[in-house]
């Protein structure tokens, strides 16, 4: 979903590094800062313009009409800075832009792009082209990472008018450094300046300049950007891990990392145990979840745990079930289970029966992974979060996967507060509980008390179907149980998880236990 703009290739130190560096918009505004410092005046501006036109012409080779649409800050500035290199370079394309602001009040990097624009002999029009087809394309450049959401109940209404037409283009859409009004730190809209229409009208691309950030990854950013390009203007800028002239990122954006290949020499045992405890039956409420915890025992097998045991919450329904659908998961009662010794999940369709087994289970399994209604049950119960929260003291290691409705529960707070700074949220959850915590949704957000925290860069709306989070728990618990950490088994599976959906083939129905058992492929 990330790829380098075309006028770049890619850094070498990109390739070592463990993931994309992404930063906040106070760290690129320094770096901004120190890369302006030692470039002659305008540079960056004139960088960008020129990322921006080449990235336009590889985008529509075709167009005969390129509509720019230029706001009131920088990012604007960026605008006319292509419109007048798209001019230079494409004689027989009308070259058109719309402004919001006049040239004298602009900043005054913007002002010196406005002219360059003006001289090139690019058109000023009132408003998008009615005759724009989908061979053209249209250049957002109306908001940057200068966006102030607090501003935005007051927001220009030609600002507003411009913003709704891009939009609404049926052509291809590239947004300058990020989607307009799309807050670069969390990856939210302000409620003003959010889109009408929850999808786009036409294909979405972002070229980000500079520095990536979170926004761009999580939340709504993921459908706002569309594919993301990226341009380091130059500035050669890839982590700041270890040099210490660049500002620490906020986050990293996960990549593939294949699984090491098997020592010849291995048995069974070599690749852990996984023990899932879940799937209240239909003996207690009428409501059989057993289905959850079965999917996640299926993903811990497909995943490569070396076995696999599945304790059901019914026994009577589980009695009498004693061979299972998959001969290779070994089926238990919880109280034969020795959940001293397993890589253990817990709470897949765990229902209200998984709270009475969460003090046992708390206070035994040497690493647990707890999801849904494991997660619920803590949330309404003080004693456990607080058995929870003191696993970490006796080295026993917890990840929880909650969605934003069960992350609220926890924090005490409502889904649309989690959902408004899900980095801060899952860092949060991290900390309070001294776990990893995997916060799931668009862009899964993975962190734990100790490190920066991960964005997931694979997935798509697949996903977005009954069971998924309950193979990814399983995913977790395998990768776990084989020795990874309980971070690097959280990371690796949610990118594995969205990949696996990602490439799913077009004709093949999608379900949760078909995901599962792709797993090992
Ligand atoms: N960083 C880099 O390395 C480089 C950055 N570059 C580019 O600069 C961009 C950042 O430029 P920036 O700082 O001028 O901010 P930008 O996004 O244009 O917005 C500010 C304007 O928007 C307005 N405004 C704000 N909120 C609003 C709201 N809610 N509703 C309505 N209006 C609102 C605000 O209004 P004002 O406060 O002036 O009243 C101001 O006029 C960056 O994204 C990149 O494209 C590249 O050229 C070179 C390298
Ligand atoms: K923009």
């Amino acid at each position: 979903m990330l790829r380098i703009s075309p006028s770049e290739s890619l850094p070498e130190t990109l390739i070592a590094a463990p993931g994309w560096p992404l930063f906040d918009t106070q760290a690129t505004r320094r770096i901004e800062q120190d890369c302006a410092r030692i470039l002659p005046p305008h540079t960056l501006m004139e960088r960008a313009g020129l990322a921006t036109a080449r990235l336009a012409m590889a985008l529509a080779p075709l167009a005969r009409c390129i509509w720019i649409a230029c706001g009131p800050g920088n990012n604007g500035g960026d605008g006319f800075e292509a419109a007048a290199q798209l001019k230079a370079r494409l004689p027989h394309t009308r070259i058109l832009v719309s402004e919001v602001r006049e040239p004298n009040k602009l900043p005054a990097d913007a002002q010196i792009s406005w002219h360059r624009a003006r001289q090139a002999g690019v058109q000023w029009v009132q408003a998008c082209p009615e005759d724009l087809g989908p061979q053209d394309l249209c250049i957002d450049a109306l908001l940057g990472i200068g966006l102030k959401a607090d501003k935005s109940s007051t927001t220009d209404r030609r600002l507003l008018r411009l913003l709704e037409q891009t939009r609404q283009c049926l052509c291809a859409v590239l947004c300058v450094d990020i989607a307009s009004g799309l807050d670069a730190d969390t990856g939210q809209y302000p409620p003003s300046l959010s889109p009408q229409n929850s999808a786009p009208a036409g294909p979405r691309h972002t070229l980000a300049l500079l520095t990536l950030q979170a926004g761009l990854f999580t939340g709504q950013g993921r459908d706002a950007c569309g594919q993301i390009w990226w341009d380091d203007l130059g500035c050669g800028l890839v982590s700041g891990d270890s040099d210490t002239s660049i500002p620490k990122p906020t986050a990293h954006l996960s990549v593939d990392s294949r699984a090491a290949p098997r020592q010849h020499a291995s048995h069974k045992g070599s690749f852990g145990d996984v023990a899932v405890l879940g799937g209240e039956g239909l003996s207690r409420r009428g409501l059989s979840m057993t289905g959850a915890a079965w999917l996640a025992a299926l993903a811990a097998l497909h995943a490569g745990a070396g076995r696999v045991m599945l304790a059901l919450l019914d026994a009577q329904q589980s009695g009498p079930q004693s061979i299972a659908p998959w001969p290779e998961i070994m089926l238990r009662q919880p109280s034969a289970q020795d959940w001293r010794s397993a890589t253990v999940v817990c709470g897949c369709g765990g229902g209200q029966a998984v709270a009475d087994w969460l003090p046992q289970l708390l206070t035994q399994a040497p690493r647990l992974v707890l999801d849904a209604d494991g997660l619920n049950a803590v949330a309404a119960d003080p004693a456990l979060a607080r058995e929870l929260a003191a696993r970490a003291m006796r080295r026993q290691a917890t990840v929880l996967t909650p969605h934003p409705l069960e992350a609220a529960r926890l924090l005490q707070t409502s889904a649309a507060q989690i959902q408004s700074h899900r980095l801060q949220a899952c860092l949060e959850l991290a900390q309070k509980f001294q776990c990893t915590t995997l916060l799931k949704g668009s862009g899964t957000v993975i962190a734990s008390p100790s490190s920066q925290p991960w964005i997931n860069s694979s997935g798509n709306a697949r996903l977005a179907t009954g069971g998924t989070g309950d193979v990814l728990a399983g995913l977790i618990g395998a990768l776990w149980a084989q020795g990874l950490t309980a971070e690097q088994a959280s990371v690796q599976a949610a990118f594995r998880h969205g990949l696996v959906a990602e490439q799913w083939p077009a004709d093949r129905p999608f379900s949760a236990s078909a995901l599962a058992m792709r797993l090992g492929h």
